[in-house]
């Protein structure tokens, strides 16, 4: 499914953090003109897929027109791929260093990260998903804390937590970059995917 002719695709996140990784990655690898929108979508329950492609319709409901969104799990082995979709609440009341003890009576420490972008071409059209996952550990937090449970997640091959790597690395090894570059070589691969204005801007 492509974007018609001449219209835009609307980013719809609550998420400024999101946002701005977002810009970052994708430079001018999307053949769509991008803008943003802050609308807080519900969280809904059930499987990352489902829970996407409900964001999505909702989304696209909203904007009538060709929307994008993205949802976040973060998935502790121990305990069969909890917290998962619902670590929003997770971190908002148990913080890193909660998340962190979380696992203190498991040996298992290991945990993925996963984001999924959703795509419609408006209310009446299908969701596609694009997913990305990295694999990585819980640690005690360590770094800044400006984004979400960075400081306590350490992806594998790094001695780093994510909050303590440097943007750009983060920015090419996390799970949001994995799912953007499925996004993008997707679009970028259709045929009627004309490269419209390589610039990202903010509408509130
Ligand atoms: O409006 P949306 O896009 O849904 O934004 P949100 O903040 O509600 O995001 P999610 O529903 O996907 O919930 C994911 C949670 O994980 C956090 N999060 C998402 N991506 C992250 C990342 O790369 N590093 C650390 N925390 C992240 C985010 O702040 C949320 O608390
Ligand atoms: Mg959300």
């Amino acid at each position: 499914m492509a974007v018609p002719a001449g219209r835009a695709v609307v980013f719809v996140t609550g998420n400024a953090k999101k946002l701005e990784e977002v810009i970052q990655i994708l430079g001018d690898k999307f053949p769509y003109k991008l803008i943003s929108r802050k609308i807080d979508l519900p969280e809904y329950q059930g499987e990352p897929d489902e829970i996407s492609i409900q964001k999505c319709k909702e989304a696209a409901r909203q904007v009538d027109g060709p929307v994008i969104v993205e949802d976040t799990c973060l998935c502790f082995r121990a305990l069969e791929g909890l917290p998962g979709p619902y670590i929003k609440w997770f971190l908002d009341k148990l913080k890193p260093e909660g998340l962190y003890k979380l696992l203190a009576g498991f040996e298992d420490k290991s945990a993925w990260a996963l984001c999924t972008f959703a795509f419609s071409a408006g209310k009446e059209e299908p969701v596609q998903l694009f997913r990305g996952t990295t694999e990585g550990r819980i640690v005690e937090p360590r770094g800044p804390r400006d984004f979400g449970w960075d400081p306590c997640f350490q992806p594998d091959g790094y001695e780093k937590t994510y909050a303590e790597l440097p943007k750009e690395v983060k920015n090419t090894i996390s799970h949001r970059y994995r799912a953007l570059a499925a996004m993008s070589e997707h679009f970028s691969q259709l045929k009627d995917g004309t490269p419209e204005s390589k610039k990202t801007k903010q509408e509130d």
